[in-house]
């Protein structure tokens, strides 16, 4: 079935960054915003830019909104919840679903809510978007990989790659699509939560000797530990590979959730070393850098 209509729920770096790319690609009216009618009075007469340019992708309240055939969501985890509520009405019999939440966790909740049958598996990577006071710019529009859960539907994965397709948004589609997603959590635990608790940049994290690295390089091999006790086969050479893209990456450059302390909005904490912690628990596994950056970042968040 073609993909006629998109709702993405999260008008923030990602979700910007994939419905300017594409509003451009498929003209107005196909892709929208969605929000809840709370959040849609509070943004009211705001008007987000993407690199300088007004967004154009019309923004829904949740109590206008209807049935489409995909939804995107692209909230943090923290606003996963609530995106679910909305998603209600959204949600038809022929609804594509594809989660772009960083972590291994949020697919499961769609799925407990809305079935497998029409979820697609997916990460979102390599893009360097950044949203700060209602800027959005980037300059890497990075890509998703995806692919079809053990429940999804035949057909699904090919709708849904059609309709990147004609977006213009780069994609992957993933014949192991969990170690994919498996691989990425190790990079967002090591990266995202290291420059958050330390305030740090890709660059500073990735200072050969320095204490931010360590704190990478450790909480990043505590993930690898968890995920193949999961029976992940993610292996060293892909936690080399990770290191290896932070260091090319732009110095002064920043991962999400050091945007969240600056922007002093609550971070993904709980998806990351919450759900090493949580994992490695039922293994016997020790993580103590994890703990450590749980602890460290749940402190920083009580400033806010
Ligand atoms: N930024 C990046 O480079 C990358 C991010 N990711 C992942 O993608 C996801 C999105 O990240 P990112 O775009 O950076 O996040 P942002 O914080 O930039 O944007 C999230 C947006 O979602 C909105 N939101 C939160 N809850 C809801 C809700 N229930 N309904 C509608 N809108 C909601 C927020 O609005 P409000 O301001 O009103 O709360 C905000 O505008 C995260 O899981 C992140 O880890 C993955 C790859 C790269
Ligand atoms: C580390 C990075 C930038 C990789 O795309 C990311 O996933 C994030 O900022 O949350």
């Amino acid at each position: 079935m073609a993909i006629e209509s998109v709702a993405i729920i999260g008008r923030g770096a990602v979700g910007m960054l994939y419905g300017s790319i594409a509003e451009k690609n498929l003209g107005p009216g196909v892709v929208e915003f969605v929000m809840d009618d709370e959040r849609f009075e509070r943004h009211a007469g705001e008007v987000p830019t993407v690199n300088g340019e007004p967004l154009r992708v019309r923004t829904l309240p949740a109590s206008e909104a209807g049935p489409v055939d995909l939804v995107i969501l692209a909230t943090k985890a923290t606003g996963l919840d609530r995106a679910l509520e909305t998603m209600e009405r959204l949600v038809g019999p022929r609804t594509a679903i594809a989660s772009l939440l960083n972590g291994v966790t949020s697919e499961e909740r769609v799925a407990e809510r809305f079935g497998w049958g029409r979820t697609v598996l997916s990460v979102a990577q390599g893009m360097d978007a950044v949203f700060i006071g209602g800027e959005m710019t980037y300059t890497h529009p990075g890509e998703i990989r995806f692919g079809a859960a053990p429940g999804t539907e035949a057909g699904v994965v090919d709708d849904v790659a059609d309709l990147y397709a004609r977006a213009g948004i780069p994609h992957v589609v993933e014949a192991d699509i969990r170690r994919r997603m498996w691989v990425k959590l190790m990079l967002n635990v090591g990266i995202n939560q290291t420059c958050m608790a330390f305030g740090g940049t890709y660059g500073t994290a990735s200072e050969p000797g320095s204490e931010q690295n360590r704190c990478f390089v450790a909480a990043m091999r505590e993930a690898l530990a968890v995920a193949r006790a999961e029976g992940v086969d993610v292996t060293e050479a892909d936690l080399a590979q990770m290191a290896e893209l932070v260091a090319g990456l732009d110095p002064d450059g920043l991962p999400s959730m050091a945007q969240d302390r600056i922007n002093r909005r609550p971070t993904e904490v709980e998806e990351f070393s919450g759900t090493v912690i949580r994992l490695a628990e039922s293994h016997g596994i020790l993580v103590p850098t994890n703990r450590w950056l749980y602890g460290r970042i749940r402190q920083i968040e009580v400033g806010f």
